[in-house]
């Protein structure tokens, strides 16, 4: 579905993404921890193609494109969709026009049904994220997800800013999202069974506390430390090693 090869991105000419070498297969999720600054916003944007992440070497390919200087609206017609860590504000224009927006090629669309099921009916008919709280940010981010139902999506920080009560249907919708149900089971040290629909989205989610983690399922995480990709693993076992040891040590460890 993606695939990076040796990607190098600059930003102004410091370079913020250092030999980038990884894959999110059709139907997983993946999930990328790293302290602040590491470069995985960074990551994220240079993936839907925003200008000033300069890729001065390297290759992204996705559903078999090479996309790594295609134009970010092509990118989104292909396939790619992203919820952003903070969002702008657009005045001007109704969430429920860019609801509209995103689902332009989903003919079936019907944004008030949408937006009953994930509580979103009050701001649909207010301006793109004014004055909303952190939880309608995200809700509204992922009701746009929702409406244009790309193959793979990018999350940044999905849990900023939201309360316990938001984070739990925050990580429901992700999970009817990218078509994945969790059960809950014993013991606690599996916690979770994760039932993957045959048309299952591919996803890839940044998290700086783990948080989000407790609502959804990973079939992976990796570690950026300093734009260098440390390590891949099971992401909760990576969570639990950050915990205990901090990135520097986890990095230090690895490389
Ligand atoms: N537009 C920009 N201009 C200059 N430097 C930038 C720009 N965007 C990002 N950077 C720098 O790139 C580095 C990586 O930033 P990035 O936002 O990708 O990190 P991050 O891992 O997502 O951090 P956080 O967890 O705090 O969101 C930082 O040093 C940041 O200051």
């Amino acid at each position: 579905m993606l695939l990076i090869e040796e990607l190098k991105v600059e930003i102004g000419g410091k370079p913020i993404l250092k030999n980038i070498n990884m894959e999110v297969p059709q139907g997983e999720t993946h999930v990328l921890f790293g302290p602040n600054g590491s470069g995985k916003t960074s990551l994220m944007m240079t993936l839907m193609g925003f200008s000033g992440y300069n890729v001065t070497h390297g290759k992204i390919t996705f559903k078999g494109h090479d996309i790594t200087y295609m134009p970010i609206n092509e990118r989104a017609q292909l396939g790619i969709g992203i919820s952003f860590q903070r969002p702008p504000t657009i005045n001007g224009l109704k969430t429920r026009e860019i609801v509209e927006i995103c689902g332009a090629g989903n003919a079936n669309l019907d944004v008030e049904k949408l937006a009953k099921e994930i509580n979103c009916t009050d701001f649909l008919d207010r301006d793109v994220n004014h004055n909303f709280s952190g939880g309608e940010i995200k809700r509204s981010e992922l009701l746009q997800l929702m409406a244009q139902k790309p193959d793979l999506v990018l999350l940044d920080e999905p849990e900023s800013g939201v309360d316990l009560e938001n984070i739990v249907m925050i990580g429901d919708t992700i999970n009817t999202l990218l078509g994945r149900s969790i059960q809950c089971q014993c013991p606690i040290e599996t916690p979770f069974k994760t039932i993957v629909s045959d048309q299952a989205r591919s996803a890839l989610v940044i998290t700086h506390t783990g948080h989000i983690l407790d609502y959804i399922t990973a079939d992976k995480g990796r570690v950026l430390f300093d734009g260098v990709l440390c390590f891949t693993r099971n992401a909760r076992e990576i969570l639990k090693w950050i915990r205990e040891y901090g990135y520097e040590e986890c990095a230090r460890c690895t490389i």
